[in-house]
């Protein structure tokens, strides 16, 4: 994703499942904000692998949760997934580039309704995903180990954070 009017956006640690640079078992998304989207593009390969030659349904959906994930920072909360339903239309052959787009369909008080759609570069939607995230205060992950420099970019405008 080249066009420099897309606002890259930070992982949300360096050891995440989805965006970390520093996880070796991760898929490494690089993730824009692209107006009120945010946005990847992925390859998965032989490590994602469910049926011969298939991107494993459950990449897939680690993917969307993650970019559903970065939503968060244009909603400026931080909030976990509670539901997540992806609609796999077609076979992901692995190795052929998808992009995954993710936006806030509706916010209801605590819960956020978000929407994805993952597209071939060839112009095939191949699979679609939802999830309801609750908001949730800072005390939901500091126990765990989470510090206030992490916590504290989902409440900043993106370009700032
Ligand atoms: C998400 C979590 C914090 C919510 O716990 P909680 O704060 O006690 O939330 P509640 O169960 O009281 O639900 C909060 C609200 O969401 C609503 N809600 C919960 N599940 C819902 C669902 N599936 N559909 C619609 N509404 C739902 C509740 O009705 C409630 O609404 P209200 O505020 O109007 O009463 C908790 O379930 C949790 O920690 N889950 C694990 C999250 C996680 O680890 N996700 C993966 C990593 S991000
Ligand atoms: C350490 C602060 C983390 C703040 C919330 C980030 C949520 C990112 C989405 C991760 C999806 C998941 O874990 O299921």
């Amino acid at each position: 994703m080249a066009d420099p009017s897309l606002i890259s956006l930070p992982p949300h640690h360096p050891q995440c499942l989805g965006c970390g640079p520093d996880n070796p078992a991760g898929l490494h998304l690089e993730v824009y904000r692209d107006g009120d989207s945010v946005a990847t593009d992925v390859a998965f390969d032989a490590r994602h692998r469910g049926a011969p030659g298939l991107a494993h349904g459950g990449a897939i959906s680690a993917a969307c949760d993650d970019l559903f994930g970065f939503v968060l920072y244009l909603v400026q909360e931080i909030a976990v997934t509670r539901t997540l339903t992806v609609n796999y239309l077609a076979p992901v052959p692995l190795g052929q580039p998808h992009r995954i787009t993710a936006r806030l369909q509706r916010r209801q008080g605590r819960r956020l309704h978000l929407e994805a759609t993952g597209t071939g570069h060839d112009g095939v939607t191949r699979f679609i995903a939802e999830a309801l995230f609750l908001v949730v205060d800072r005390e939901h992950f500091t126990p765990h180990g989470a510090d206030a420099d992490v916590l504290a970019m989902f409440n900043r405008p993106p370009e700032h954070c």
